[in-house]
This record gives C-alpha cells, structure tokens and sequence, in this order.
C-alpha cells in the first residue's frame, strides 16, 4: 500500500487530462424541486438466476478526506498494487450488469484526479462530480446529478461509501430489490462491541443491549422519488451532522428500510491499518490460483505434476496446460498469475510469446499480472554457468514488461536423479513461485532465483 502516490497534479501531467466538470455548488444542497419528476425508465436486464426489471443507478461519496488515516493523501485515492482504492470499489460495481451507471463524488480539487482515474484504468459507466463539505452533501449531489439530463432516471439508487471496496453482487441484487419494494434498504452487520451512553462527565449512564442492536453498513438502496425527497426535506442539521441515509427515509419520507445483513467483508476503510487489511485481501483474492504452461515437454509436465501437489499445501491451485492457444486461451481473460516452464533452453522465447499473448489480452491494465519463468536446466553436472540463463536478458524483458504492469520473475532449477534432492527442490520451488505470486512484488522483477 503506496500512499506517497504521484499528486493530483502528477497524475494529471502523465495523462494530460483535464475535465468538464459537473456544475453544482457543493456546499448548497439541491433545493426542492430540483431532482426531476420525470418517470423512471423500464429496462430489462437478465442476471443469471435473476432478473433486475428496472434501472438503477450508483452514488459513491468520495469527497472525504480521510482524516483518520493520518495520511496527507484521502484514503479513497490511497494505491494497491498500483491502482487507487477508489477504483476497486468502481470495479465492483461496474462489473454488475443490471447497474446502468455510476456517480463518484469527489472533492474540487480532485476531480481532475478522478477522471484521470477513470481513463487510466477504463472504468465504464462512471462519471465524476463535485462533493460538499459533508458526507450528507455529497451524497445529495450525486443523487441530484442522477437526473440531470444526462442519462434516464433510475427507478432505484444504491449508496456505497467509495471506502469499501469488497461488495458483492449478490448482496447489490437484495438491496436493490428491497429499495424497489420497500423504497429504502439497508446492510448490516452485527456489532462488535457493546454501545454505552455517556454522562457529561464523562461516565456511563448506560448500556444498550447489543443483541438488539446493529451496525449500519453500504450498500444502501433507496426508491430514486425516496431518497430525493429526504433530501429535499431534510434540515441543515442532517446536512451538517447526519451519517444515516436510512433515518432520513423514515424521518422525512415515512420509509422503513428493509434491514439485509451482509458478509463481514463490508467493512469500511476508516484507519490506517485498514488500508493495510485491504492491501492485503486484494493480493490474497490474486493469489488463489495460477496456470504452468509445459510446452507439452514430458519433463516440465513431471515438474507441473509436482508443483501442482507441493502449492497445494500452500493453498494454491495449479492448472497445468501445455499451451495458451485454442480452448487455453481463456485462461488469458480469467488468470492473474502465469509459469512458463522451459527446458534445457536457456532462451527466453517461450516466455517471450507468452509475454505478447497477456499484452494483447490486454488484462493488466486493473491488476499486475505476474509471470514466473522456469528454467528447468539438465542433469547434475550441468553447471549453472554452462548453459545458464544470462541474467542481464530476463532483466531487459523484465524491466520492457513491468512498463506494461506485468512483473516476471525467473528460477533455474537443476534436474536430479537424487529423489531426496529433486523433492527439496521442488518444494524450494513452490515456496519461491507462492511467495512472489502472493507479494507481487516490484522490486524481485527480472530477477534469477535459484530453486
Ligand atoms: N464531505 C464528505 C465526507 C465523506 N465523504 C465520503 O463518505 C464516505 C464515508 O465517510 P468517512 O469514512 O468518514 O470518510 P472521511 O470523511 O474521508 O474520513 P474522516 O472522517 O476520517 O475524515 C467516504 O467514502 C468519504 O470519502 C464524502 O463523500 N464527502
Ligand atoms: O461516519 P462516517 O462518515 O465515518 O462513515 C459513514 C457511516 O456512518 C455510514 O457509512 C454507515 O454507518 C451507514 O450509514
């Protein structure tokens, strides 16, 4: 986790970005009348196993400024493995079908940065506009912005705090189910710790009774007619000082939201340590599983076999194929992490060609990709510096990919006859490719490990 990233300026001047901004006043909330009353549109869109007869539409607050972190740069623009933390939660949304957009809403002085995000890493659907000085606001800005003009009114409008990156479609569909039929929905979690009432003083005046209680969590869904409306109705005070979407609906709308409790991972990035948490997760979620390519050679597919068994211990799933072509080629579009096994050839064209498949593939521009390349060399008396690998060729491939978010790494292997010895190299091996898999590390690239 970076976040001594490049500053907004930075990121600007590399991708010479500049935006037409949205205009809305941050600090004065939409007046009454503004959010338009035209009729939400009808649109069909099929899930697999479920069906979202009507538009909706997406609002993340990111105006913030992430004071509690303790970090100059907002937690929301806060980098993982290269990317801003803003983007992963704009990827968990704009990856679901039935949603037709996505409204980030984002401090003035950042919306240059955000929409040099957006084209960076080619979200869809989504569009910037300018926050308040509260999270109220900003919220009610991007729902103003929902209808004005620019696309069809949604029937139904999910809130997610911008800070929470791990959401799944399935909890999206119940939520935005239950905001059609209720008109408001709301996650939640149980509470951790018990909640207490405080005297002035400073002491306890009393305790609530935790099984009674809840936390409340995003997503939130609101009837699009709802959540204008609470906006429209609500005070200053709510402006200034609320932090609950789902009490302005009953408060102003008489709309109970339907209470949906989500999975633990709905936690919302708050603290310093819980960049480090979600840094964490991310690489944990790119990590699962990887593909050895043989070549078809008899020799990398006994190495693939028992590879395949030794990661196993460590948690990892291995596919074995011999190539990238044809009915492999999928795993292009659905792999994060490649090992290309070469025997007894120190040149780097196998990996080379595999290289060019995952640039055209164009897969690398959300995650790093990593590829690890296996220089399986001969028997025990072949020295390294026989037919080795010149380290400075995989470093020149290496430093050439890595511009292009790819990380190669190399390990030489020697065979043996010695099972004692070939096992402990195998195993040497596995630790090895689970370890950069899992760190994905920068600074390792075009390196020549020893197995
Ligand atoms: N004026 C504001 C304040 C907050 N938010 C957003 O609301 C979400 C949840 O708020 P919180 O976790 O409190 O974020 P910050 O206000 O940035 O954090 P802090 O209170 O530590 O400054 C965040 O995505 C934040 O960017 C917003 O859009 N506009
Ligand atoms: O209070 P903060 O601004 O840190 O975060 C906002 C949270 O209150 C909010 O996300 C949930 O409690 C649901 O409303």
């Amino acid at each position: 986790m970076t976040c001594r990233d490049p500053s907004p300026t930075q990121l600007m001047e590399d991708n010479h970005i500049n935006m037409q901004s949205h205009s809305c006043d941050p600090d004065r909330p939409a007046h009454p009348g503004i959010f338009p009353t035209r009729e939400a549109g009808k649109s069909n869109h099929q899930l697999a196993g479920s069906s979202v007869d009507f538009l909706v539409s997406v609002v993340l607050p990111a105006g913030g400024t992430g004071e509690r972190t303790g970090l100059q740069t907002p937690k929301q623009f806060c980098s993982f493995l290269g990317r801003p933390l803003i983007s992963y939660t704009i990827q968990a949304f704009e990856r679901v079908s039935w949603i037709q957009s996505i409204v980030v809403v984002v401090a003035k002085e950042n919306m240059d940065l955000m929409t040099d995000i957006v084209q960076r890493f080619q979200h869809k659907k989504v569009r910037a506009v300018p926050g308040g000085s509260t999270r109220h606001r900003s919220i009610c800005n991007g729902v103003r912005a929902l209808g004005d003009g620019e696309e069809e009114r949604p029937k139904v409008v999910i809130i997610h705090d911008a800070v929470r990156p791990f959401v799944d479609e399935d909890l999206l569909y119940k939520i935005a189910m239950a905001a059609e039929e209720q008109g408001a929905a709301g996650a939640i979690r149980p509470l951790v710790s018990t909640v207490i009432a405080t005297t002035s003083e400073g002491y306890l005046d009393h305790s609530l009774e935790r099984a009674k209680y809840r936390a409340s969590e995003m997503p939130q869904g609101f009837t699009y007619d709802v959540i204008c409306q609470a906006y429209q109705k609500c005070s200053e005070s709510d402006f200034e000082f609320g932090t609950e979407c789902l009490h302005l609906a009953l408060q102003y709308c008489g709309t109970n939201a339907k209470l949906i409790q989500g999975p633990p991972t709905l936690w919302k990035v708050t603290y310093k340590r819980d960049l480090a948490a979600a840094e964490s997760i991310i690489k944990e979620t790119l990590s699962r599983s990887a593909c050895v390519i043989t070549g078809g050679s008899e020799q990398a597919v006994t190495l693939a076999d028992a590879l395949q068994k030794a990661v196993g211990a460590l948690d990892m799933k291995l596919d074995v194929i011999p190539d990238l072509m044809g009915e492999n080629a999928g795993y292009l579009l659905k792999e994060w992490n490649f090992i290309q096994v070469s025997v007894n050839r120190s040149c780097l064209s196998e990996v080379e060609a595999v290289l060019t498949d995952l640039q055209a593939a164009n897969r690398a521009v959300l995650h790093p990709l990593v590829v690890i390349w296996v220089h399986l060399s001969g028997s025990d008396e072949l020295s390294v510096s026989g037919r080795g690998v010149e380290p400075a060729t995989i470093m020149d491939l290496a430093s050439a990919a890595k511009f292009r978010n790819i990380l190669l790494y190399g390990i030489q292997l020697r065979q043996t006859k010695d099972a004692e010895r070939w096992e402990r190299s195998v195993l040497r091996l596995a630790e090895i490719t689970s370890a950069l898999i899992r760190e994905r590390s920068p600074a390792l690239v075009g390196q020549l490990l020893q197995a």
